[in-house]
């Protein structure tokens, strides 16, 4: 089962990996070339009804594989309309052919022959909201059609994640979906194919530049929507919480405060004019501050507690108190970390530890990425929390999906390079609704970042490189 968001990001990544998206509709529309030559002779009719985007660029194909077939397209539009490169590629193939074309500028002109098999590729995973015109004209037409009406992807006007048709809709015999099956096909009653389109398992698991897609932001937002941090660390260190901080600017979100001992809270303040800090009385985070934390962060989006905060006695419990009547998002990092198995919480947790820290709360040691993802999924699923296991490879998983990410090297092991994938992804968590999701693409801007870095510094990075990188990472990256 695939949503549309995961497929776009899933055919991104498909060809970050080097498979073309030209391949990918090849591979499409032969698929759906031999639904059609399943369900009628050669020398049958076969009319196409195209939209402008890669779903009508799907049945552009098809038709060439058609060629023992009475075959004409109707294309809904003109040519110079069409939406996409791949799809203009496959239009101008058929014109160079001798394939019949027509292009239907008003939907009253649309002129279906008397077929036997119709081929509904006017929309896909493409749609947004009711079927407009001349689709939703035409999806009348092919349903007064006395033929086999054969859908390309998604019956035209059909939401595939939801099944639902807020307007007209195409009323499909069959439909060809490609790679997996959607979630809103599963209802409808109506025969499914899922055709396998070479889109590699690489492109699910691996985090690439596809799922950078997810940050997508919605033009209508306003400050405060893109997350509001709270993160809670400091004591014996003073530079991770501010570290972290600023990496969660440079991820996105529109404010951070910083709670801290207040004997540190003059250094925080100095790392960068842009934190709000809430000294909290004291050298150390301890039991009496959890009321006035969980007040700080009752109106935030998301929470970070663990970024220098040291393991006494008193912080732990602190740490467990917190975690205990705290319901909202929160990414624990660093020695907050030891603290998770043990605590029950309606919280959201996600944990980001190494693999030392991952042992120490009782998980799984491999060495082989592989393994470990296994491994790393069973015991998230154990302590009901998303997990980001550093390493050479990233494992991200919360039980259910895993992803690795592979970007990053050996020049990050320098310190507080952990604080600032923190702060990345306390950030993430707030944009990206899917805490995987989230993990995954904290994972590969934070070693993305890692990789710009030592272009410019060698195995001399450090950890103040990052913030900034971070930023390029995950909106200045695209190839
Ligand atoms: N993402 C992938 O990995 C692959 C996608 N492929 C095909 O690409 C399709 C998605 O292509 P696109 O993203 O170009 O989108 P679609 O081709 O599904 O639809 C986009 C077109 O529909 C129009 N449209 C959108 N909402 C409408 C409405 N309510 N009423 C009327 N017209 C409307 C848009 O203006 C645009 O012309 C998939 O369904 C599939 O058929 C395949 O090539 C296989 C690979
Ligand atoms: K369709």
């Amino acid at each position: 089962m695939i949503t549309s968001d995961r497929m776009a990001a899933v055919d991104v990544n498909a060809e970050a990996l080097g498979v073309p998206r030209k391949q990918l509709m090849e591979s499409s529309g032969n698929a759906v070339a031999s639904a059609v030559s399943e369900r009628a002779e050669p020398g049958s009719t076969v009319a196409i009804v195209a939209g402008r985007g890669n779903n009508g660029g799907d049945a552009f194909v098809a038709a060439r594989f058609l060629d023992e077939y009475d075959v004409s397209v109707h294309l809904l539009g003109r040519a110079e309309t069409i939406g996409t490169e791949i799809a203009r590629e496959n239009w101008d193939a058929l014109e160079a052919g001798d394939y019949e074309t027509v292009e239907v500028k008003d939907s009253r002109a649309l002129d279906l022959p008397d077929a036997d098999v119709i081929v509904d590729a006017m929309l896909g995973t493409g749609v947004a909201g009711a079927l407009r015109e001349p689709a939703a004209t035409a999806a009348r037409a092919i349903d007064d059609a006395d033929a086999t009406v054969i859908a390309v992807d998604v019956p035209s006007g059909v939401d595939a994640d939801t099944g639902e048709a807020p307007g007209a809709a195409v009323e499909a015999d069959h439909v060809v979906t490609f790679h997996d099956q959607k979630p809103g096909l599963t209802d409808l009653d109506i025969d499914v194919t899922v055709a396998d389109i070479g889109i590699p398992e690489a492109a699910e698991l691996f985090v690439e530049r596809g799922d950078l897609l997810a940050l997508e932001r919605d033009p209508r937002s306003h400050k405060g929507d893109h997350g509001e941090v709270l993160v809670i660390g400091g004591g014996p260190y003073s530079g991770a919480p501010a570290l972290s901080a600023q990496a969660a600017f440079r991820a996105g979100a529109d404010l951070v405060r910083v709670a801290v001992p207040e004997t540190i809270a003059p250094d925080v303040r100095g790392f960068s004019e842009n934190f709000i800090v809430e000294p909290l009385t004291g050298d150390a985070l301890a039991p009496g501050h959890v009321d006035e934390l969980l007040e700080l962060a009752a109106d935030q989006d998301a929470v970070l507690i663990g970024p220098g905060l040291g393991d006494d006695e008193g912080t732990l419990d602190a740490v467990g108190e917190f975690l205990a009547s705290y319901d909202g998002r929160v990414v624990v990092d660093a020695d907050a970390l030891q603290v998770v198995p043990e605590v029950e919480t309606d919280a959201e947790l996600v944990c980001t530890p190494h693999q030392g820290e991952l042992r120490k709360m009782g998980g799984p040691a491999a060495d082989d990425w592989e393994e470990r993802a296994d491994a790393v999924s069973a015991f998230a699923g154990e302590i009901g929390a998303t997990l980001l296991v550093k390493g050479a490879h990233d494992v991200i998983s919360d039980g259910e999906t895993t992803r690795v990410n592979r970007t990053g090297n050996p020049g990050m092991t320098v310190g507080g390079t952990g604080d600032v994938l923190a702060g990345v992804t306390s950030a993430l968590v707030t944009a990206i609704e899917d805490p995987v999701q989230a993990a995954g693409v904290g994972a590969y801007a934070n070693g993305r970042a890692g990789d710009l870095a030592v272009d410019d510094h060698g195995y001399g990075l450090v950890a103040t490189d990052l913030p900034p990188l971070v930023a390029d990472a995950l909106w200045n990256d695209a190839e």
